[in-house]
């Protein structure tokens, strides 16, 4: 049986607990899905978190979302690298400049470079959100247009929302990658998302990759929930 499907899905692990994620992890196999280690799990655990998790067996999308200077971008991905992640991102907003040096500090780790993403417009936004940062077009328009962009600098995808993944794919070609959050499988609490899909849609839409946290992290039975979930995208 192939589990290319279920690699497909990226297990947004923000507690503030480390025992509890862990114990989540364990019951987890690295062939069914990937991690994504974030903010929250990052400030309070560190690399040393990120490392168990790498030694357990486990892809790790280290979700930092870099926007900074390129000097010191360059510098925090070459720090991802030697973590051993297997994919880091910037915010595409960072600009080109930092986008390129970012790509080209991670050069010399040759087949071992993490995959290097740029965030788009995040899923929690909208058009009203936009507006207000003096962005006066379309969440879609302002997600291709930052996309073409993290393409010309050299990334090897984005994260946008699923919404935007059929005409990303089109525009941008297969081997670019989409890294889609914002996944809400039917009947489950958007919360502060706004650019939602269910698994299935995104996936026919054409995610590469689908970030789901609480619907898994905060349900009752989260390893039912990943089953289920497994099984809508297969
Ligand atoms: O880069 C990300 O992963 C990200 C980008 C984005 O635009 N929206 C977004 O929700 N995320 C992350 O994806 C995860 C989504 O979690 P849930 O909303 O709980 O499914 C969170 O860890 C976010 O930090």
């Amino acid at each position: 049986m192939s589990f290319e499907h279920s690699k497909k899905i990226l297990i947004a692990l923000d507690y503030d607990d480390q025992q509890i994620a862990l114990d989540f992890v364990k019951q987890l196999s690295p062939e069914t899905c990937r991690l994504k280690v974030g903010k929250e799990m990052f400030t309070y655990f560190g690399p040393t978190f990120v490392k168990e998790l790498i030694d357990l067996g486990f892809d790790v999308f280290l979700d930092l979302k870099f926007h900074d200077i390129p000097n010191t971008v360059a510098k925090a991905v070459t720090a991802a690298a030697k973590m051993g992640v297997w994919m880091v991102n910037v915010h595409a907003s960072g600009g080109f400049e930092m986008m390129n040096k970012a790509k080209m500090a991670l050069e010399k780790f040759g087949d071992k470079a993490p995959l290097l993403i740029a965030v788009t417009v995040l899923t929690s936004m909208d058009e009203k959100e936009l507006e207000r940062l003096g962005i006066d077009k379309p969440a879609k328009e302002q997600v291709i247009y930052l996309a073409k962009l993290a393409q010309e600098a050299g990334l090897d995808g984005v994260v946008c929302s699923a919404q935007e993944a059929e005409v990303l794919k089109s525009e941008l070609g297969e081997s670019f990658k989409l890294i889609t959050p914002g996944i809400r499988p039917e009947g489950s609490a958007a919360g502060d998302q706004k650019r939602i899909m269910t698994p299935k849609q995104a996936i026919d839409a054409g995610s590469d990759y689908l970030v789901i946290g609480r619907p898994i992290t905060q349900s009752e039975n989260p390893l039912r929930v990943l089953t289920d979930i497994n099984k809508s995208i297969a």
